[in-house]
C-alpha cells in the first residue's frame, strides 16, 4: 500500500473506513479536549520524513533512531542514489530502536496477547507479532492511524494478530490481569504518568513486563530547557522528567529491571537526520538538549509485581 491510502476524516463517535470497509474502526468521543486535539494532530499528519522511511519496508514508525551509522552503506554523498540510502539508513535505525524495545519484553509466547499503548501507525506492533508469533492490541487517538494499522495487517495476513483500534490509553477495553507484556513507545508524553502506569498495572499480569522508550528531561539538569520547551510545542505534548517516570512506576507495582540511558545511541541518527533533505526543524532542538544534559533518551523495563 501507498503510505496515502488512508484518507478517512474523524473525531466524534462514529465509524469510519476505507471503502473495502475491512480497516474500519469505532471512533469514541476524545475524553478530554486536548486529546481531541492530539487526535486532529495525528489524523493530519503526513511528514515525508515518516511516510518515506515507512515506505523502505511497510513498516511505518513515529519513533526514533539508535546506534551507529553504517557509512559504508551510505556511500558517497555525491552519488545520485545517496538520498535513498540515506532514507534506508535512517528507517533501519528506527526498526533498530523497536527492536531493542522488544528484545526488553522477557519470554513472550504464541499464546499472549501484548498491548502497544500509542501505537501509531502500528511498525512495532508488526515487529512485535513478527518476532512472538502473538496477538498483538493497538491504541490510538488517530482513526487515520488505526486504519494505516488495520489496512497494513490486512496486507500482510496478520490481521487475525495485530489489531489497532481508537481509544484512550488511559482508559483500555482489556480485561485485568489478562496481558503478559505492553508498551509505550514514544507515546508517554501525552498523559498523565499516574494515570497511565495504574492502567498498564491493571492489564498487565502479575509478572508481566512493561517497557516504555521516551525522550525525558533530566532533572539534573533543573527544569525543563527551552529545547524542551520547543519540542513540547512542536508535537503539542508535556515532556515529563525522569523523576516523574520512576515515582508513577513505584506507586503502581511497577519495578524497574532496566534503565537504560539510550541518549549517546540516538545522536547519530539525529546528527544524520540533519543533514538530509526529510529535515522538520526540530533536529536543532533534540541535538542541543541531548548535548547540554537536559534532555534524555531512555528505556525503561519494569516488572509488574
Ligand atoms: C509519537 S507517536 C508514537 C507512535 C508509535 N508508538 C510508534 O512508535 O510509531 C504518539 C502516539 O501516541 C498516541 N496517543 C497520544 N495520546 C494518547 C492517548 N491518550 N491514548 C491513546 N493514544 C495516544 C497518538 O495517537 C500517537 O499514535
Ligand atoms: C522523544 C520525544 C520527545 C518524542 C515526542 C513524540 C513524538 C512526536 C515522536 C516522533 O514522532 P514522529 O516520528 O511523527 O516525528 P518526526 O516527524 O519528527 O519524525
Ligand atoms: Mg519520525
Amino acid at each position: 500500500m501507498s503510505s496515502t491510502d488512508v484518507t478517512a476524516d474523524v473525531s466524534t463517535a462514529t465509524t469510519a473506513g476505507n471503502d473495502a470497509g475491512d480497516a474500519s474502526v469505532f471512533i469514541p468521543a476524545p475524553a478530554t479536549p486536548y486529546q481531541g486535539d492530539i487526535a486532529r494532530y495525528w489524523d493530519h499528519e503526513a511528514r515525508p520524513v515518516n511516510l518515506r522511511l515507512g515506505d523502505v519496508d511497510g513498516l511505518y514508525h513515529h519513533h526514533y533512531g539508535i546506534g551507529d551509522v553504517d557509512t559504508a552503506a551510505l556511500g558517497d554523498p555525491k552519488d545520485d542514489a545517496y538520498e535513498k540510502r540515506l532514507v534506508a539508513e535512517l528507517h533501519r535505525l528506527e526498526s533498530a530502536q523497536a527492536s531493542l524495545l522488544l528484545d526488553h519484553l522477557g519470554d513472550i509466547t504464541r499464546d499472549d496477547a501484548l498491548v502497544d499503548a500509542g501505537c501509531g501507525r502500528g511498525g512495532t506492533m508488526v515487529m512485535a507479532h513478527q518476532r512472538f508469533g502473538c496477538r498483538v492490541e493497538g491504541v490510538t487517538l488517530s482513526a487515520k492511524q488505526a486504519e494505516f494499522g488495520n489496512q497494513r495487517a490486512l496486507e500482510l495476513g496478520i490481521e487475525d494478530h495485530v489489531q489497532s483500534r481508537v481509544c484512550n490509553m488511559l482508559d483500555m477495553p482489556f480485561e485485568t490481569g489478562q496481558t503478559a507484556a505492553s508498551w509505550n513507545n514514544e507515546s508517554s508524553m501525552y498523559v498523565d504518568l499516574h494515570d497511565l502506569m495504574a492502567e498498564h498495572a491493571r492489564i498487565l499480569g502479575v509478572g508481566g513486563r512493561y517497557v516504555t522508550v521516551t525522550g525525558c528531561w533530566n532533572p539534573r539538569y533543573g527544569q525543563p530547557s527551552k529545547w524542551v520547551s520547543q519540542i513540547n510545542a512542536h508535537f503539542e505534548c508535556n515532556i515529563h522528567s525522569r523523576r516523574e517516570y520512576l515515582r508513577a512506576m513505584a506507586d503502581n507495582r511497577l519495578v524497574p529491571q532496566a534503565v537504560v540511558d539510550l541518549t549517546p545511541a540516538t545522536l547519530p541518527y539525529w546528527e544524520l537526520r540533519a543533514t538530509s533533505s526529510l529535515v522538520t526543524g526540530i533536529e536543532e532542538a533534540f541535538i542541543n538538549s541531548y548535548k547540554d544534559g537536559s534532555f534524555q533518551y531512555v528505556l525503561i523495563a519494569a516488572d509488574r509485581v
